[in-house]
């Protein structure tokens, strides 16, 4: 019986992809095998040493230790994509939103008082107050094309706008995704000066957070307008408010709302909602609890963010090996010469590298390999192993 310990609500529909006779799941659990999170900060919990996996339900993966928990050969999965289309229609949202100045007039609209014909005239008076403008012709600048920036770079050219993208490290995937009619910047400062409207979609990293800053801000064009449904680190948001006050920025959207920014009145800001759709939630918890289920089920990696994809079928009648090493040589080496040892047979075997760490799935006719196991274990650099045997 596999122990799955869940940090936040999870979609029922995700938590029913793992059968009740194989898993036992909730939210207190002792010792469990496996950790289930949305946006639970995980960074300064005491993660037990008996946890194997840890799935995100949901894209960013900055409330997870990650460094630390490669260290302890534990792969960390999420659920890419899974929620794209929902933060693309909140970003849309956002976009017309803050174009129409769509959150002041509502205020204005609140405060109405008198009769309907009193209410009428201080409609018409005041309405131009509230004078937007329109997307076709107007730039859009998208930073970071994974999942949710091409929808997002896709869906503003649909509306008539000029987008320019930047990312220098999109996938081949992602580039077949992107309307050809999406223009390429060659940098974040190229980007940031031929925009009005700034849309980030990168994950929170050294390298991101600030990506949006005072010098940044003074390159855009006048009147320009800042989203943000990444993670609210990536943007300064005292130079925001800075230029909001200064009127060179028309408005600030973002899904992170926080002391500086409650009761801006050109901000509009929405409770970290990107990801709460029915749909996406329903996406995210089924993809993670998928890879889950397999990886303890099966040794299988698939769509983690600090271990290479692995995937080999198990074959009947054989035990698998799963072990978690450092990336240097002679690992395989070492495993086989175990296995011989005890005279193990190898009938398969997988080795894939990423980074520092590498994964081999070894399968073995049987014989004793909890002995073999014991003795790869005692290897310098194996950082975990665990034996499964075919069902
Ligand atoms: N508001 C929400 O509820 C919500 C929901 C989903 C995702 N997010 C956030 O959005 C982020 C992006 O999500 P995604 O699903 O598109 O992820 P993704 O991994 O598909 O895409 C991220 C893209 O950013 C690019 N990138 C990384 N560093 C960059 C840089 N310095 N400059 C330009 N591009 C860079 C990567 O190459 C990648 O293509 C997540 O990491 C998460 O923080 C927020
Ligand atoms: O990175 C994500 O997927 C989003 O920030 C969603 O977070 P949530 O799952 O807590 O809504």
């Amino acid at each position: 019986m596999f122990k799955v310990q869940t940090l936040n609500n999870i979609s029922v529909l995700g938590l029913e992809r793992l059968p009740r006779d194989r898993f036992e799941v909730a939210s207190e659990i002792a010792n469990p095998d496996a950790i289930l999170v949305r946006s639970a900060d995980m960074h300064k919990l005491d993660i037990p040493a008996s946890v194997k996996a840890i799935g995100r339900a949901g894209a960013g993966t900055n409330n997870i230790p990650i460094a630390a928990m490669s260290k302890r050969g534990v792969p960390v999965f999420n659920a890419p994509g899974a929620n794209a289309n929902a933060v693309k229609e909140l970003v849309l949202a956002s976009l017309l939103l803050a174009a129409r100045n769509i959150p002041a007039s509502l205020d204005f609209v609140k405060k109405l008082d008198g009769d309907d014909k009193a209410m009428h005239e201080a409609v018409e008076a005041g309405k131009k107050k509230f004078v937007g403008f329109e997307l076709p012709g107007r730039t859009l600048g998208v930073i970071g094309l994974g999942a949710i920036g091409v929808k997002v770079a896709n869906a503003a050219l649909e509306l008539g706008m000029t987008v320019w993208g930047y990312d220098p490290a999109m996938t081949v995937q992602n580039a077949w995704q992107l309307n050809s009619g999406v223009r390429q910047a060659l940098s974040v400062d190229d980007l940031v000066s031929k925009s009005q409207f700034i849309s980030v979609h990168v994950p929170l990293l050294d390298a991101t957070r600030g990506l949006i800053n005072a010098d940044r801000l003074k390159l855009m064009k006048k009147q320009g307008v800042i989203l943000n449904f990444a993670r609210d680190a990536i943007v300064d948001e005292k130079a925001v408010i800075e230029a909001l006050d200064e009127g060179r920025l028309h408005a600030y959207a973002c899904d992170f709302p926080s002391n500086a920014l409650k009761g801006h009145p050109r901000v509009i800001a929405t409770p970290h909602l990107g990801a709460s759709t029915g749909e996406a939630e329903d996406n995210c918890a089924v993809m993670v609890a998928d890879q889950i289920r397999e990886f303890l089920e099966l040794g299988t990696i698939r769509n983690s963010v600090n271990f290479p994809e692995a995937q080999m079928p198990l074959l009947p009648g054989t035990t698998r090996l799963c072990i978690v090493n450092e990336n240097v040589p002679n690992m395989v080496g070492q495993i086989s010469t175990a296995l011989a040892k005890r005279g193990l047979n190898i009938a398969d075997l997988l080795n894939k590298s990423r980074g520092g760490l590498a994964y081999t799935i070894v399968d073995v006719d049987s014989g004793e390999t909890d002995a073999a196991a014991k003795e790869i274990a005692a290897i310098p650099g194996v950082l975990a192993i665990r034996v499964i045997a075919a069902r």
